[in-house]
């Protein structure tokens, strides 16, 4: 089932996550609420570390895609599960400086790097840099005219594997953003480039294929073209890959139908590859780099909604309106995500189908479109499972909605992560007509009569 590892129900038949009653956490930090359950967290990281340990006898780095979801606590939490970290912008690499994150086990990803992104790197000394494109060896050229500091960098290559995904979530066929292409030589003119620049410190090669890909077959085949393209440069300039990384993207459960990924198959079928190209290839064996962020995250996270309204359509369908919706959790919208909703203040046969809407002016605003529940009341709490990545990390403040609070579970205590955002918190970018300072509060009202 898609709940955290410690969800179960109390007697009353109140859902229970982390030893402590959902409708207690509400009642502490209101809704909407989203929940992370740390042993379920530390379960997911230690999945992958066993699977490697079990079968990749070379060196090997988990790197978490920070995309997922990103909180100072959370961060301090997977330096402690001794996880390197995957950043996507300047603004989740300050983050992870902010929460202390080793630089040294930060990489840095991204399509278009800004030339302030690529010099914070720099300076903070992260680990490395994984290089897209060619408008980025520029940049890197430019800024290490200034600079005789080495930055290792791995080089992204688009392998020309077609994920089996939504197209929003593939990143690895042809037609992508994403990745330096081999067939137009892109690929290899960049680590002659690489070669050439002092600078920089060619480490290996690098793949993502895409996001909540539930096959493993297409990640041997992307550690296949990650070879053969490295056999190509070891002929060609005698290059050796010291790392090799197929990405992240592995799936995870949504609903009880969805198949139970399995990482320990996921991460025994790359390490197989590595280890049989590698001997092919007549390389020594390189660090694997695997680099999952919904797998980690997704499965501890889940979403509490208050219900409001209720409309039935006789004979059509009967909308559960909850006091969340599109603004914390954009995915029904945008790839069609389908979830599983329980309440979770009382328990009971789930015996109606309804649809479970936001509170957002969008008609697309559907958390889940056929949920069956027991008979749902205004004042009910809907909790959402598998909730826990590229939820709060899309959330956005549409309709002026405030980010929900977030929290940590742990053997009956809770740690706040995020605290819900405020109006303060909005209006502090605003500024007035009338002045040249961020004067904008809220309106003072009366107290009600
Ligand atoms: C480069 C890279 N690595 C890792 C990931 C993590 O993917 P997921 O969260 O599906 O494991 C992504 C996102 O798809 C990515 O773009
Ligand atoms: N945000 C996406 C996937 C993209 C992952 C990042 N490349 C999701 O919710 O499924």
């Amino acid at each position: 089932m898609p709940w955290p590892k410690t969800t179960t129900r109390d007697a009353t038949g109140q859902l229970v996550i982390g030893g402590i009653p959902v409708p207690q956490l509400v009642a502490e930090f209101g809704t909407p609420l989203y929940i992370y359950d740390e042993a379920t967290i530390r379960a997911q990281c230690g999945a992958y570390r066993e699977a490697l340990a079990r079968h990749y006898p070379g060196p090997w780095r988990l790197v978490y895609a920070g995309k997922a979801y990103l909180s100072v606590g959370l961060l301090q939490l997977l330096a402690e599960e001794g996880m390197w970290l995957d950043v996507v912008s300047g603004g989740e690499l300050q983050l992870a400086l902010a929460a202390g994150f080793p630089p040294g086990r930060i990489i840095l990803h991204g399509n278009n790097k800004s030339e302030d992104e690529l010099r914070l790197a720099l300076q903070a000394r992260i680990g490395a840099v994984v290089v897209d494109n060619h408008y980025e060896l520029d940049l890197l050229e430019r800024l290490h005219r200034d600079t005789e500091q080495q930055l290792s960098v791995l080089v992204r290559v688009n392998p020309g594997v077609d994920a089996h995904t939504h197209a929003y979530r593939k990143t690895g066929h042809l037609d992508s953003k994403f990745g330096l292409l081999i067939e137009t030589g892109d690929a290899s003119r960049a680590v002659q480039r690489i070669l050439g620049m002092p600078g920089l410190r060619l480490r290996g090669y690098h793949a993502h294929i895409g996001s909540q890909v539930f096959e493993v077959e297409p990640y041997a085949l992307a550690v296949e073209r990650l070879f053969d393209f490295a056999r190509e440069m070891a002929a060609q300039f005698g290059v050796v890959p010291e790392e090799i990384s197929p990405g992240g993207g592995l799936a995870i459960q949504y609903l009880p139908e969805d198949p139970v990924p399995d990482i320990d198959l996921f991460v025994r079928t790359v390490a197989d590859t590595v280890q049989r190209a590698a001997r092919e290839a007549g390389f020594p064996l390189p660090l694997l780099g695997l680099e999952p962020g919904r797998s980690i995250i997704g499965p501890a996270g889940i979403a509490v909604y208050r219900v409001g309204a209720i409309k039935e359509i006789p004979g059509v369908r009967r909308y559960v309106s909850v006091d969340g919706g599109m603004a914390d959790n954009i995915r029904p919208a945008l790839y069609q995500a389908r979830y599983t909703a329980a309440l979770a203040n009382r328990d009971g046969p789930a015996v109606t189908r309804v649809t479970i809407v936001g509170k957002y002016c969008e008609s697309g605003d559907v958390l889940v479109n056929d949920a069956t529940l027991p008979e749902p009341r205004p004042g009910d709490l809907v909790a959402i499972a598998a909730a826990g990545a590229y939820c709060l990390a899309m959330a956005s403040n549409y309709n002026l909605a405030l980010r929900p609070a977030v929290i940590l579970v742990r053997e009956g205590q809770a740690l706040l992560l995020q605290r819900r955002e405020r109006i303060e918190d909005v209006l502090r970018r605003e500024f007035g007509l009338h002045s040249s300072a961020a004067t904008v509060a809220p309106v003072e009202l009366p107290a009600s009569p």
